[in-house]
């Protein structure tokens, strides 16, 4: 295969650690509208309301980035005045749910690259407008695991496609684009430590994430609408993605690493496992434990944040 031609990344963060976007249009434009989540630089003051962000932790579903939100209100003692309850910023639209805690954004980015592609544009416009210094940004997922626990917690090192590519095809002007899907290796240890010190009774380890562009034939799996595979084929496919060190399969890695390479800010992946690939395709587990299970990641960029702003 031969080494994609790639752009060139990272010059997006000025010396003072502001996000200064490269796309020349933005600065004629007199107002910026981020349709997606009823937000605009003109009718909004948003380095007020967001100039002091320093984290934003993106997730597939609004109600588990709503629950994120409000298991962050006591973690970070943060006091919400009486009679008040936390508001989603974005419920001018229905597409996508916004809250701000302190310094931390959680914000639902839908299922599939498509969707994570529009929101993470609106989110780096927003960081942009707000002057917002030395953003870090999560992805707090659900996966399928390969060889692994279900329950287990992913911190993705490198996101591939379904070719097993480590960058990602975007058709730009009838054209293909490639973007490497690096992910900031720091920031993957310094999580990986912080779980060690958790010493949960799950496991949480780093390795490789497969990003496909659908849940049933995209994933090898038998139980869709449609199949044309044999198991045999499935477990030769899946056991070949273990082999090139995958660790879990989601829908979102690919882009949210390609899109946080390409605007130089560090950002990390974290999905727990519902189960194991290698085992089967059906996800049976009590919806009680899953949601219990989907607290994991959140538990370790809590934590993160709070060792970050020094809190006990
Ligand atoms: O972050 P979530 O749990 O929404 O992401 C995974 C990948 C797909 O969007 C979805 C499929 O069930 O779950
Ligand atoms: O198997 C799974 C589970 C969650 N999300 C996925 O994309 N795949």
């Amino acid at each position: 295969m031969s080494e994609p031609k790639l752009p060139t990344v990272n010059k997006n963060v000025s010396k003072d650690g502001r996000l200064d976007i490269q796309n020349p249009h933005l600065t004629d434009m007199d107002e910026d509208v981020l349709y997606h989540i009823a937000l605009s630089n003109k009718t909004h003051d948003l380095k007020d309301m967001f100039g002091d962000v320093k984290f934003v932790c993106f997730g597939g579903s609004p109600n588990r980035m709503r629950a994120f939100a409000e298991y962050l209100v006591p973690e970070l003692k943060i006091k919400i005045p009486a009679g008040q309850t936390l508001c989603n910023i974005a419920h001018g639209s229905d597409r996508y749910v916004l809250y701000k805690v302190g310094p931390v954004i959680s914000v639902s980015h839908g299922m599939g690259i498509p969707s994570l592609s529009i929101i993470f544009h609106e989110i780096v416009k927003l960081v942009h407008h707000a002057g917002c210094r030395d953003v870090v940004f999560f992805r707090l997922g659900t996966s399928g695991g390969l060889g692994l626990e279900p329950g287990s917690v992913v911190i993705t090192d490198e996101a591939v496609d379904g070719l097993l590519r480590p960058y990602m095809d975007l058709v730009i002007l009838g054209k293909v684009v490639q973007h490497s899907s690096q992910l900031d290796p720091g920031l993957q240890q310094e999580l990986l430590s912080l779980a060690n010190l958790q010493k949960d009774n799950y496991q949480t380890l780093v390795g490789k994430t497969m990003c496909t562009l659908d849940f049933y034939e995209g994933q090898a799996r038998l139980d869709g609408a449609f199949c044309d595979y044999t198991q045999k084929d499935k477990m030769a496919f899946l056991n070949q993605a273990y082999n090139h060190g995958i660790r879990n399969i989601e829908m979102e890695s690919l882009c949210f690493a390609a899109y946080c390479h390409r605007a130089g800010i560090r950002g990390a992946v974290i999905c727990v496992t519902l189960l194991d690939r290698l085992k089967g395709d059906q996800i049976t587990t009590p919806h009680s434990v899953m949601e219990q299970w989907q607290t994991r990641p959140q538990k370790l960029v809590v934590a993160y944040i709070k060792q970050k702003l020094g809190i006990q």
